[in-house]
């Protein structure tokens, strides 16, 4: 299972929680990136933990003001990049470019999706995995593997129906390792959190806890 910890714009510091991540991670053999502000980058990635961006725009190198070059955030250390989120939402057109432009810069990709409808639409884009988030649980207290498994184990086949290669994540809600444990049970290859970690007082003790789940 691979845990990524979405720091979206919280008022964290994102360097304890990236040396807290780059700790458990080394500690316990697990698989745990952090995605900070596109600001954030460079200084997450010097701490050694994988680092990958929230956003990459669809657009190369060119007259793009404002854009978030897939190009840029790779120099600066990220391995991959989110894409889609529910709160960045992006056209059916900018997801495919966005994928298009995170390969050209060798970045891993996941496409978040909101049901395994969309979870079908964007595997057939060819990303490297895609996660289903449903909005009314992001930011709350129960896991979607507790809340809603059903639409795990839908987004794992609506996936796998498109393309096998396609890894299915879950988020919103997921804080302890007996919800990583629960997505993993439901065909999770892994899964997409921000408040547990973001929000709490000690990160390094939630990111100890949720990789007891894998
Ligand atoms: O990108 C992360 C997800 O939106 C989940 O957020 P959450 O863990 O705060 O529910």
């Amino acid at each position: 299972m691979f845990i990524l910890v979405n720091l979206k714009a919280y008022p964290c510091d994102p360097i304890e929680v990236a040396t807290a991540a780059r700790d458990v991670a080394e500690a316990s053999g697990a698989r745990i990136a952090v995605s900070p502000q596109a600001a954030d980058i460079a200084r997450v990635a010097d701490t050694g933990v994988e680092t990958w961006a929230q956003h990459v725009s669809p657009n190369a190198h060119g007259s793009h003001t404002g854009s978030t070059l897939a190009e840029a955030v790779a120099d600066n250390g990220a391995e991959g990049t989110l894409i889609n989120h529910s709160e960045n939402r992006l056209k059916l057109a900018d997801v495919d470019g966005s994928v298009r432009a995170a390969e050209r810069a060798d970045l891993e990709t996941i496409v978040c999706a909101n049901n395994p409808a969309q979870v079908g639409a964007a595997a057939a884009l060819g990303p490297d995995a895609v996660a289903v988030e449903p909005p009314a649980l992001i930011g709350g207290d129960v896991s979607v593997s507790t809340a809603d498994p059903g639409i795990v184990e839908d987004a794992v086949a609506a996936a796998e129906a498109v393309d096998e290669d396609v890894d299915v994540f879950c988020g919103a809600g997921v804080s302890t390792g007996e919800d990583v444990a629960a997505a993993g049970d439901l065909g999770a290859a892994g899964v997409l959190l921000a408040s547990g970690v973001a929000k709490a007082d000690d990160p390094e003790a939630v990111l100890e806890d949720l990789v007891s789940g894998i």
